[in-house]
């Protein structure tokens, strides 16, 4: 596994363009290394902020949109369209107004799907979607990752996975339903660790003075059932892009 890089940016603003400017290029290297780029997308502000960046960056269209799979490390369980969900914003912000394959756009199920309410089956059936797609020179049933987006949430989550839960404990499956979170809406479907891990590079993006511990105790080597987002790292790269803020906290170098 890969040790982390950190970049710190003067301000939010100024991270997700940067970011998302990294994100293109990122794609463009990937679909001309394979031929189709592939991404997991995050929600929150930070991880939506970059898409409509992307959205509005004029490199944009260097990206061939419809050779790119899309997936959600994570997905609030609401039912469809609900303007919460995960897959919502990122289609508001940029998927509906570029030109992907709808066929490459593997969202996780909402709740009035064909799942009704229980999101262990839904979880079970993306689980199923990622071991169709992957490859088989990999130990683990996903597909290959050539990029994972993730946020950090104030007590170290990542992803839907919360310190202290069996969720972040997981280490069989790679997707899971989540109950009883702390951040609204309560139920939730996420990868696990291990299915995070599998992905060539994790950016770990986040802003503001309230994830300064978190990012700190992370970058530090906490434990990550304690603070989920240490456990969070790519095979090749693993890269926290932060604000000063968010910064604020790693100590300086001797
Ligand atoms: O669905 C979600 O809520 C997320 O995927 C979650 O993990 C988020 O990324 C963090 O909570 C950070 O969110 P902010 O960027 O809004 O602080």
């Amino acid at each position: 596994m890969s040790a982390a890089d950190v970049v710190v940016h003067d301000g939010s603003e100024v991270l997700a363009a940067a970011a998302a400017a990294r994100l293109i290029t990122r794609l463009v290297d990937a679909q001309a290394a394979h031929g189709v780029a592939s991404v997991v997308l995050t929600g929150g502000r930070t991880g939506i902020g970059v898409l409509e960046q992307v959205r509005a960056s004029a490199a944009r269209d260097a990206v061939n949109w419809s050779k790119v799979e899309f997936y959600w490390g994570d997905e609030r369980f609401l039912p469809d369209g609900d303007p919460e969900r995960n897959e919502t914003q990122a289609r508001e912000a940029l998927l509906d107004h570029v030109d992907v394959d709808p066929e490459r756009v593997h969202p996780m199920a909402p709740s009035d799907g064909k799942f009704g309410d229980d999101a262990d089956a839904a979880a079970a059936h993306y689980a199923e979607v990622l071991a169709t797609m992957a490859q088989h020179a990999t130990n683990i049933a996903v597909p290959r990752f050539d990029v994972l987006l993730l946020g950090v949430g104030e007590e170290g989550h990542t992803a839907s996975l919360f310190p202290d839960t069996p969720y972040v404990r997981e280490a069989e499956r790679t997707v899971v339903g989540v109950h009883d979170c702390p951040k609204p809406p309560p139920t939730r479907i996420s990868l696990t660790l291990p299915a995070i891990r599998a992905a060539s590079e994790v950016w770990l993006m986040t802003t503001g003075a309230a994830k300064a511990e978190p990012v700190a105790a992370a970058l530090g080597g906490a434990d990550p059932v304690d603070i989920p987002a240490a456990g969070a790292r790519g095979r090749d790269r693993t890269l926290w892009l932060l604000d000063r803020s968010a910064a604020g906290a790693i100590p300086t170098p001797a």
